[in-house]
């Protein structure tokens, strides 16, 4: 049961913005010498930046006033010189940050992609896909920009400033004084900012999730809400979904774009301060030309990295909710993982052991309670009973997708917690309702089951489970290209070739859960023979509701709310009478 649906914003924890931060900054120390030459750049261009008010102070004061041409060409010779390598060197460390961000992002993506691997069933249940493609897509590339930002922004504007305080102090500390004024309201500002803008980029990026996770839930139920006619009622859910996607964004920017008038109106506030105490407070007799027009420059050079680094203060305000949304799947662990000092499962004849087993999803409600049971290896068990017992939830702990609470499952004499899950399941063959295929050839469909098979081992899967015949006349065999989840195929061609995958691994447990539940009684027989190819000389558990596809197992269990309440094969059953009795004769009234 997904609690969070696109109609539940996701919880968020609140682990702090700036260790989020940090955390997300570390990932720049793996490219040292990079950051290193880009600082080096940085520092370059800072100087040069620093230096041009001063050339520019003596020309006017020194050269141009005294008509020392020669002079002046002189400097401006170097002031050229200077400049066109800066521009040069800005170029080189575009690229170069465009490199190590991207590098970033792609190694945070994987990271990202592995952990969601080997999260366990409930981390999926708990979520929508699409809640989850949007954090491995969007969030990752929203921090693209605070990545970069970080070296070309932070660091170097953060150094122009304090040069250009210090340099502005040392020349005359009135006029120092005058320009920086507005500085104390700047400052309000940005902690306005923090405190409010924030929280609404969060919202922000939880409407985008949600309109993520509808979309993607619509395009796969594509099928049912057209045959549902059910068009009208997506698309106002839609709109509702994109309108409060819309008003949150908006939201949100109002501050943003605030803060950059803010920065404008201080900036104004401090020219017009040094201008004033320049000429009218202090006057020509203590103030030269020079030094007044160089600390024009200067003024500008300490508001255009305020500006700079204002921008950036909104970028990260703005996406440091999807850096924490990262880090939050990032840090989430598996509930299911191998204990300290597991062994790796050697190969089993296949004993299955249910001792005392209870267990429960949500930790409240039982869903197994006390089962326990003994298979022997090769036997074929089916699980049988109304809908909602408990089958699948037995056959989902053999594969220890769920940890149970109480008692023991043992696989020949294994605890299965006690061994490595990896070497348990390689051992195990779980075929589900949905005979999931994916977008590839035929050929490497099947060579999912064993991703070492050879073409040969591929060609006697799909003849053993009746797919040869029909995938030859497909018209490129084998190699026929399936579109995402085997679209083309019929329902019973896809679970032919979904036996073949199961085939080619040659599990010593297998698993048919509903396996042949939704096909036509021509292909069920193609199918049965296949399902028996299949059940030769392993342990198997076979769910079906339909009984006729079970008739052949050693024993049937019937299960009914989370329980076993009779056992036997079909026919000590039917003469029990009870449970499996009735259902079966229900089934039978329904044929006739
Ligand atoms: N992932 C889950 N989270 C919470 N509860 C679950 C989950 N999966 C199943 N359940 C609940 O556990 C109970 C047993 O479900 P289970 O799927 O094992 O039944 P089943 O006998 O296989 O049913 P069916 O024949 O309809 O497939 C049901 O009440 C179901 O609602």
């Amino acid at each position: 049961m997904a609690v969070n649906s696109y109609k539940q914003d996701e919880h968020s924890t609140d682990v702090g913005k700036m260790k989020t931060l940090m955390r997300l900054f570390s990932y720049l120390l793996d490219y040292k010498k990079e950051i290193l030459a880009v600082l080096a750049i940085m520092a370059f261009c800072v100087f040069v930046s620093l230096v041009n008010p001063l050339i520019m102070e003596n020309a006017i004061d020194k050269h141009i006033s005294t008509g020392d041409f020669p002079g002046l060409a002189k400097l401006i010779g170097i002031a050229v010189v200077l400049n066109v390598i800066m521009i040069l060197f800005v170029k080189l460390r575009m690229l170069i940050m465009a490199k190590v961000c991207n590098s970033i992002l792609v190694t945070i993506r994987q990271q990202l992609y592995t952990h969601i691997q080997t999260l366990d069933f409930s981390f999926f249940d708990s979520r929508p896909t699409g809640k989850i493609l949007a954090r491995i897509i969007g969030d990752i590339n929203s921090l693209k920009d605070v990545l970069g930002n970080c070296v070309t922004t932070l660091i170097p504007d953060f150094f122009t400033i304090c040069a250009v305080v210090v340099i502005m102090f040392l020349k005359n500390p009135v006029l120092a004084a005058a320009s920086l004024i507005s500085l104390p309201l700047m400052i309000f500002c940005m902690w306005f900012i923090q405190v409010y803008s924030h929280k609404r980029w969060q919202i922000h990026r939880k409407k985008s999730s949600n309109l993520n996770a509808f979309v993607h839930e619509d395009l796969s139920g594509i099928r049912i809400i057209q045959s549902f006619s059910a068009e009208q009622e997506t698309m106002a859910t839609f709109h509702q979904l994109t309108d409060e996607h819309r008003d949150s964004f908006i939201d949100a920017v109002r501050l943003n774009d605030a803060f950059g008038s803010a920065i404008d109106i201080c900036w104004a506030i401090g020219t017009f301060a040094l201008y004033f105490t320049g000429i009218v407070l202090l006057g020509p007799d203590k103030i030269s030309l020079g030094i007044l027009i160089a600390f024009g420059s200067y003024i500008s050079m300490f508001w255009n990295p305020i500006m700079n680094l204002s921008n950036f203060y909104n970028q990260i305000i703005t996406n440091i909710a999807g850096a924490e949304r990262i880090f939050e799947i990032l840090d989430t662990e598996s509930k299911i993982s191998d204990a300290d000092g597991v062994t790796k499962l050697p190969p089993v004849k296949g004993a299955v052991t249910f001792d005392h087993v209870s267990f429960s999803y949500d930790g409240e409600k039982r869903v197994l309670d006390d089962v326990s049971f003994q298979i022997k290896p090769g036997e074929t068990i089916a699980l049988v009973g109304p809908t909602g017992a408990g089958k699948t939830t037995i056959v989902n702990l053999i594969s220890r997708f769920y940890d149970i609470q109480t008692g023991h499952i043992l696989i020949d004499d294994y605890d299965v917690q006690k061994i490595s899950i990896e070497s348990l399941r390689q051992q195990m063959g779980v075929m589900t309702q949905d005979n999931f295929l994916f977008s590839g050839t035929i050929r490497d469909n099947i060579r999912y089951g064993k991703l070492d098979a050879t073409d040969e081992e591929i060609i006697a899967a799909a003849k053993a489970v009746n797919a040869h015949d029909f995938i030859l006349k497909l018209e490129k065999g084998y190699d026929t290209v399936l579109s995402e989840r085997g679209g083309g195929l019929s329902i019973g061609q896809k679970q032919l070739l979904a036996f073949a995958r199961t085939m080619v691994s040659d599990p010593r447990i297998l698993i048919l859960d509903e396996a042949t539940s939704s096909i036509d009684t021509n292909t069920e027989i193609l199918v049965q023979e296949g399902i028996e190819q299949l059940l030769k000389g392993r342990t198997s558990f076979v769910i079906a509701h339909r009984l006729s596809t079970i008739q052949k197992a050693d024993r049937i269990f019937v299960i009914d709310d989370g329980r076993i309440i009779e056992e036997g094969n079909a026919a000590q059953l039917l003469a029990q009478k009870g449970f499996y009795y009735d259902l079966y004769m229900s089934q039978f009234k329904n044929v006739m």
